[in-house]
């Protein structure tokens, strides 16, 4: 058995961690899998000074090199995996004062993209934590700057009134009143009806005034914010705008309709932006919140959500403290972190969205090392870890930001109000720590790994709290180039951190040891996926059209070193994935997502990221949408239905290695009579390329709907597709 370890605090076990049984197998079988890395590289090396396929051999030793770089990343967070559990159950029965303040930032940036009736939910859905309201705060960012975002949270503080009291009296699970409303399990009481009349007609207003893209006066019930809508003049923009802080609910003076319950506290934030003054996407929304609760609130515990992410479970803050606030590791314990779970993923999750291995399988092996990465969403921090190590504070510019300071005064306050304008101020952060030693951190488009990296490098812990009901539940995109097209804006983001002088696998190995900052190299490498892929897409291929044998023969006994790398590397990630409760067909949709990755997002980040660094273009942070509005597609999506129905280029180069592909298998199949089994690994290669490939044939020649892929896109293909054979005869005859 495992070993055990327990934690106690003040004499009750909060939480245990335990190793996971596969650790001893998997080290052992890393010892073999490294062997035969070694011989492989052994075989290219000899090749390459014997033999005169020089080029070749040199493409084959960089693919296989970056394949046995990425493997080892792999396997340092296959050293270490651990399960914990914690019993939140046991925390309450401490006295009621010892809950620590909470304070929530919820993100967001796009009332169309991201609907501000969801953003309202999500803001309910933690409203009504089970935990004393009058210590929970609520902050809404919203670098969209729009008032239809205000007026939804307007009035999801006023239904609040009605919602909390109902769900703590009743005991909910589901507290986003979305979720609840629309689950068709339960039977409903007079009074949940009548709440749901309430709901749909908030839904309706809050649609309705989305829908004409303004707030008319009638709208405005609350004479209390009539003013606050007047701040919206015609020379407000998204990009262009002041502060606008308002707070919408105070836990000091709101109680619900029945004068039972303390209301919590909830605010709107829409720090100001000018053209002028670089705003650094969501890691500056954030650094302004920290600074407009710092001076407002003030809490010790801060939990930060995207706005899709709504509470799924209503326990949560007590199982993030049954770790924060545990002596033995709180000095050094920076953050919390749960996994991203999401709804509505279709039977096999055909476009990996669930993300397994970077939510799942990683964060466990992280977990035994320095603990999780950070993921952006479902966070619990320890407002102390923004202010430099656990061992020396670094001092903000102001006390009033320090950490350590309680906020006394009321935050309805003039001067509090005054003072948190200020720090939401574009021009606040100049010449200051922000975004370099305190804060979230500046320079890449995947503010959430960059800033947990550099927290771990300070020598901060971080825990893994990945409970049997998910504790959020977010939003996936549901369509091809969504989904291509939100990863090629990490792969971006990633490379701005490998490629930097905080590289992880330089900065990171030596701040911390080397399996954990090898681990790190797995996100930040990730573009590097592309040299193999499109080496191995392309390459093989080329030579079995011209029956030039580039790998081993099947009666040489290297074939069988091969054999063993490619079963031994692909077993384990479906071992990986199965153990950590997916699923065969999911893993299948996985491994090919991860190729399809490769010729695009991974693509086309590099050029992206090259054309930046050389000054010819800039990136931004583009929204992954969160609504749908096309019946057609979502029905496609759930009948596990490819959809590449937008003529991006971002499909050519996948789309031309299908064709080559295809061609090549054909000719490989008719050429094995002729070759015999010289070419037998070219083509079990194209084989297995094939059978992935097989949604995109049919998306060029069988389907009619509008999912296909489009006719320019193929036609295009083909004579890339033809192009590059007529190209690999010079190279290879
Ligand atoms: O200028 C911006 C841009 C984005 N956001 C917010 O950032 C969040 C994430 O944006 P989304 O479009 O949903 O990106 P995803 O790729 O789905 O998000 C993942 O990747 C991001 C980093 O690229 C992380 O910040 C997220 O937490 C993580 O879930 C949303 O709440 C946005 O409102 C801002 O507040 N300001
Ligand atoms: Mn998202």
């Amino acid at each position: 058995m495992a070993p055990l370890k327990n934690n106690s605090v003040g004499g009750t076990t909060l939480h245990t961690c335990q190793t996971c049984r596969r650790t001893i197998p998997y080290r052992i079988y890393a010892v073999i899998h490294i062997f035969g890395i070694v011989a492989l590289m052994y075989h290219h090396v000899h090749s390459l000074l014997t033999a005169d396929k020089t080029l070749i051999t040199s493409l084959l030793l960089l693919s296989d090199v970056v394949l046995a770089f990425m493997w080892a990343t792999s396997a340092a967070l296959r050293c270490n995996p651990v399960h914990r559990s914690e019993y939140p159950e046991r925390y309450v029965a401490k006295p009621v004062e010892d809950f620590p303040k909470l304070d929530v930032f919820i993100c967001t940036a796009d009332p169309y993209k991201e609907p501000p009736i969801m953003v309202a939910n999500t803001a309910l859905s933690v409203m009504a934590y089970d935990y004393p309201s009058d210590k929970i705060s609520v902050y809404v960012s919203d670098d969209g700057g729009s008032s239809l975002t205000f007026f939804a949270l307007m009035e999801a503080a006023k239904f609040s009134k009605h919602w909390l009291p109902f769900c703590k009296r009743n005991n909910i699970q589901d507290r986003s009143p979305e979720v609840y409303f629309s689950s068709k399990s339960h039977s409903w009481s007079d009074e949940a009806q009548n709440l749901k009349v309430m709901y749909e007609d908030m839904k309706c207003r809050v649609e309705h005034v989305v829908e004409s893209g303004k707030v008319e006066a009638e709208f405005i019930t609350c004479d209390e914010y009539r003013g606050v809508f007047d701040l919206w003049t015609h020379k407000f923009t998204r990009h262009d705008h002041a502060t606008i802080i308002q707070v919408l609910q105070n836990s000091e003076t709101d109680m619900d309709e029945t004068k039972d319950y303390t209301m919590p506290n909830l605010i709107y934030v829409s720090r100001e932006k000018s053209k002028v003054s670089p705003h650094h996407f969501k890691a500056g929304a954030l650094n302004t919140l920290l600074r407009v609760s710092a001076v407002l609130t003030n809490s010790p515990v801060i939990l930060t959500l995207d706005c899709d992410m709504y509470s799924n479970d209503p326990t949560t803050p007590i199982r993030a403290l049954c770790y924060l606030t545990d002596t033995q590791i709180k000095s050094t314990l920076g953050f919390v972190q749960f996994p991203q779970k999401f709804q509505g993923i279709s039977k096999n999750d055909i476009y990996a969205c669930e993300y397994k291995r970077l939510f799942d399988i990683n964060m466990v092996g992280f977990d035994g090392l320095m603990g999780p990465n950070h993921v952006g969403t479902g966070c619990f921090f320890n407002r102390r870890v923004f202010y430099g190590p656990p061992s020396s504070l670094i001092f903000s510019d102001i006390d009033e930001l320090s950490p350590n300071q309680t906020a006394h005064k009321s935050i309805n306050a003039k001067d509090v109000l005054e003072l948190a304008h200020n720090v939401a101020g574009c021009v606040y952060e100049h010449n200051t720590n922000w975004g370099s030693k305190i804060g979230f951190r500046y320079g890449s488009l995947v503010e959430d790994y960059y800033t947990g990296y550099k927290l771990h490098c300070e020598g901060w812990r971080s825990v893994f709290c990945s409970p049997k009901r998910a504790a959020f539940c977010g939003d996936v995109p549901k369509s091809l180039i969504d989904v291509v097209s939100q990863q090629k804006r990490w792969a971006i983001g990633l490379l701005e951190v490998s490629l930097s002088k905080y590289s992880p696998i330089t900065y990171g190995v030596k701040s911390m040891g080397l399996l954990t900052g090898v681990g790190y190299c797995q996100y930040a490498f990730w573009a590097f996926w592309s040299i193999p892929l499109i080496i191995y897409g392309l390459l093989p291929q080329l030579a079995l059209l011209y029956g030039v044998s580039i790998f081993p023969k099947a009666s040489d006994s290297w074939f069988w070193l091969y054999i063993v790398l490619f079963m031994g590397a692909y077993t384990q990630d479906l071992l990986d994935f199965v153990l950590e409760g997916g699923t065969s067909g999911g893993w299948w949709n996985d491994q090919r997502m991860w190729m399809i990755r490769g010729f695009t997002s991974f693509f086309f980040g590099f050029i992206e990221f090259t054309l930046k660094t050389l000054n010819l273009s800039t990136h931004g942070f583009n929204l992954t949408s969160k609504t749908n509005d096309d019946a057609e597609q979502s029905k496609r999506y759930e009948q596990e239905i490819f959809d590449f129905g937008n003529s991006s280029s971002m499909f050519l180069p996948m789309t031309i290695a299908a064709v080559v592909n295809l061609i090549a298998f054909v000719w490989g199949l008719y050429g094995l009579f002729a070759w015999g089994e010289r070419l037998v690994l070219e083509l079990m290669l194209a084989s297995f390329a094939v059978v992935n490939c097989l949604p995109i044939y049919e998306a060029m020649v069988l389907r009619k709907d509008d999912g296909k892929l489009p006719k320019n896109i193929c036609f295009l293909a083909g004579i890339f597709a033809f192009a590059f054979i007529v190209a690999g005869y010079f190279a290879l005859k």
